[in-house]
Order: structure tokens, then sequence, then C-alpha cells
């Protein structure tokens, strides 16, 4: 029988294909065309100095004015291993030279819009076979300069990939065979599960270019319109694929991209043999984005948010008291978060008491036990009940009403010797 009482005692899963597996992040391209922010070259260089701490291999921007250029030379004036500066171009060789300018990027990434909509009316181009044409030749120009490739396939979740785009990959990949083809879920219609028809199933997209076109390198870049994008991106690694791309909280187009750190965590905390990247700094990373950049981070999100190691309710606070396990998916020094211990309506006597404790200990520097059944205790947690009976509390109660709470009950007041007959501190 298995006993599951530590983190360590729970059972990694492998990835079935047993690849190695990287990530490219896209905060400094994608991220940075959210509406409503502006990242300035200080940021993307502070951005570029989480990554590197995280150990993130890859990551990609646009090279088309000053600060972009700027940017680059202070992120590469750093000197470190990673992540990769990549550049990213349109289907144009005007913008591949832009790239080339910059001398010391080696890759980048082409934009290759597939589905019909972006051949036809956004591109306004006569046919699918003048796109293709279009997207091959900015390609060869590339290689023929030297540089390593991504083709970026946008919107092939609603595009003719049977008729259209896997012969226009094989072509692809005659060109440069370790081009990395990035599947693009551009406006979030991807599936993550086996057996969807094309043009939706991520899996069966991935096995199509591994298996049947022989490509080594294949990236998912996956928005969460449906709020699919990490399961997606999993999806991808699951049947195949070496790279997912992604942004930190999942900042970019609309609805946004994958989340950087939900995918570190899954790899991190639940796939075996993960253990290249470091989580430590993601909490941070948060704040920095919160407070510089203006990115207001749910209190529930995921990893970053601030409730996702506080505990409120009474049967919770009562088992995270005495061991995390019970209600901690992971330890928050993991990914440098704190935990905490809020009173409030769901609260019980348990959270209570231990709050009282570590109060008294602040206040007197002295351990004292409080017992669950203590007089002064239940006063204190009648009148907390009684804020909240009336219907007009709305909000937790703060560590400093606790401490007053305990100068009322414990330090100051004997009310409760009155009523109770009993000797206090
Ligand atoms: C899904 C994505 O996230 S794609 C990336 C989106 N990000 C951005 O657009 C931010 C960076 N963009 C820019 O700085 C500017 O748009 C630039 C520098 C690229 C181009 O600027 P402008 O010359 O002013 O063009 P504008 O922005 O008005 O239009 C975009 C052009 O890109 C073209 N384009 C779109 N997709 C592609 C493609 N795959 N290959 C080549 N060109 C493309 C459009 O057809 C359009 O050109 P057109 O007006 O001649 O039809
Ligand atoms: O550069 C890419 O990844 C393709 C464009 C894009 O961002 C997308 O398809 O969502």
């Amino acid at each position: 029988m298995k006993l599951y009482k530590t983190y360590e005692d729970l059972p990694k899963i492998k990835l079935p294909k047993g690849q190695e597996v990287s990530i490219s992040d896209s905060t400094l391209r994608d991220g940075a065309q959210m509406p409503g922010i502006v990242l300035k070259v200080d940021h993307k260089v502070k951005i570029y100095e989480y990554l590197h701490n995280i150990g993130i291999e890859k990551l990609e921007t646009f090279v088309y004015n000053d600060r972009d250029r700027n940017a680059i030379s202070m992120m590469l004036d750093r000197g470190y291993e990673f992540p990769e500066v990549t550049g990213w171009a349109r289907a144009a060789t005007s913008d591949i030279d832009l790239v080339l300018d910059i001398g010391a990027i080696e890759e980048t990434g082409i934009l290759m819009s597939v589905s019909d909509v972006h051949i036809f009316d956004k591109m306004g181009l006569p046919s699918r076979e003048a796109a293709e044409e279009k997207y091959l030749d900015a390609l060869q120009y590339a290689v023929d300069h030297g540089l390593r490739t991504r083709a970026h396939i946008e919107d092939m979740t609603r595009a003719d990939n049977t008729n259209f785009v896997y012969p226009m990959i094989k072509k692809i990949l005659e060109i440069d065979p370790k081009c990395t083809i990035r599947l693009c879920d551009t406006i979030g219609f991807g599936i993550p599960f086996v057996d969807v028809e094309e043009p939706f199933g991520i899996p069966e997209m991935v096995r199509h270019v591994k298996e049947e076109l022989k490509a080594v390198n294949i990236e998912t870049h996956c928005h969460d319109d449906f709020g699919l994008a990490v399961a997606n991106s999993i999806a991808g690694y699951w049947h195949g694929a070496n790279w997912s791309n992604v942004t930190f909280l999942g900042i970019g187009e609309r609805a946004g991209n994958a989340e950087l750190e939900k995918l570190l965590l899954f790899l991190e905390r639940r796939i075996e043999g993960f253990d290249k990247y470091d989580l430590k700094s993601l909490f941070e990373f948060a704040k920095f984005m919160e407070r510089e950049i203006g990115i207001r981070i749910p209190r529930n999100k995921s990893i970053v948010g601030n409730n996702v190691f506080a505990h409120e309710s009474g049967i919770h606070t009562a088992g995270v008291i005495k061991n995390p396990f019970t209600y901690e998916p992971y330890p928050p020094e993991v990914v440098g978060g704190k935990r905490a211990f809020l009173i409030g309506d769901s609260s019980g006597i348990e959270v209570l008491r231990f709050k009282v404790e570590d109060t008294l200990h602040d206040l007197l520097d002295v351990k004292i036990s409080v017992e669950k059944n203590d007089p002064r205790l239940r006063a204190i947690q009648a009148d907390i009940q009684n804020l909240y009976n009336n219907e007009k509390r709305v909000s937790c109660i703060s560590d400093e009403e606790i401490q007053a709470y305990v100068e009322k009950y414990f330090l100051f007041e004997p009310i409760v010797e009155k009523s109770m007959g009993r000797k206090t501190l």
C-alpha cells in the first residue's frame, strides 16, 4: 500500500515520448502586445534577468525600433548564456534584414500566416500558392544569411492543414530540416485531446508534424481565449513537442497566452526528472510586474496570487496548522511565496487559537499555550462572529485587530475573569 504523507511520497509522471523539453519565452514579444501596457527598455532587461535566474532557454523580441534594439544590446551585454535572444520577423526580407543588422542574433522566427482569412483578408494575397511562395522565399533568405529558423505557423487551428499547411511544412523542412515548427493556436481554438478532428486537435497536429513530416523541433504557442492555453501547451509536450512558447503571467493579446509560471510548476513538481528550472523568484517576479508594469494579479491566480498560500476556513486551517501537506499542493518556498492564516467568516477556533498564541508571542516574547476552550479565546471568537452576523463586515480580521483583541482580553481587561470567575494572565 502506498502512503502519500509528504510531497516526496507523491509519484511524478513521465512524459510519454521521453523527449528533452524546453521553454521559450514571449513576454517581451507577445506579452508586450498586451493592450494598455508599455514595456520600457529597463523593464525588458529586468524581465530578461528574471528569466535568466529561472533558467529559461530562449526568448524572442521584435527588432523594429530603437527601443527594441537598445533592449537587445543591454540584454546581450549581460553576457548570459541563456535565455538566448532570438529575433522575430514577418515573412519579408526587409524584416529579416533588421534581424541580421543586430549581428549577434543567430535565430529568428518568421511569421507564416496560414488560414484563409489571414492569407486573403489580412494580407490581401491572391492565393494560398502566393502565400506559400512568400513564406518559403523569406525562409530561404534567412537560411542563406546564416540564421537558424523558426516557422511560426499562424492560425493553424483554423487552417486547411491537410491540403495546404502540412505540404508547406514539408517544403519548409526541405529548406531547413532543423527549422522549429511553431504550431500557433492564434485565437485559442486548439483542443488538448486525442481524436479531435483537424484543425483543432493539438495532439494530432503534433503527431502529424513529428511522425509524418519528421520535424525534429516542434513548438506550441497557445492563446487562452477558451482558457485552454496551458492544457494545450502540455498536450504539445505530451505528444512530442520539445518546445513551448509562453509568457509570464500569460500576458499578451486579448486573453493572453499560456502562463510560463504554470508550465514551470507543472514540469518541476509533476514530471519526473525535471529540476533544471529554479522557481524561487516567481513570486517576486510577479510583484515586479504588478508594481512596475501595472499588471493587476488576481488574488487567486495560480502560483503568484496573494491567496495561493493563504488559508481562512476552519477545516483547512485546522489541517494546515497540523501539517501543511493537507491543503497545500507544494511548499510556498518553492515559488518564493509565504503561508498566511487569515481570520474570516469561515474560520473556526483552531486558527484563532493559533493566531492568538502567535500574537502573544510577538507581544511578550515568550511562548504561551492557549487552549481551545479558554474563555478569553471564546470571547474573541464571539466578538468576531458578531461582526459577521451583523452583515456589515465584508473582510478578514487584520493582524492589527487580532492584536487589539488579544490586548483587550488577555492583557488589559479582566472581563472574562469577572464573568467566568477565572484568573487571567
Ligand atoms: C499574431 C501576432 O501576434 S503577430 C505579431 C503582432 N505584433 C505586432 O504587430 C507588433 C509589431 N508590429 C509593428 O511594429 C508593425 O505592425 C510593423 C513594424 C510590423 C509593420 O508596421 P506597418 O508597416 O505600419 O504595417 P501595419 O502595422 O499597418 O500592418 C501590418 C502589415 O503586416 C502584414 N503582415 C501580416 N502578416 C504577415 C506575414 N505573415 N508576413 C508578412 N507580412 C504580414 C500585413 O499584411 C500588413 O501589411 P499591409 O498593410 O501591407 O497589408
Ligand atoms: O509569432 C508567433 O508566434 C505567431 C503569431 C502569434 O503570436 C500567434 O499566432 O498568436
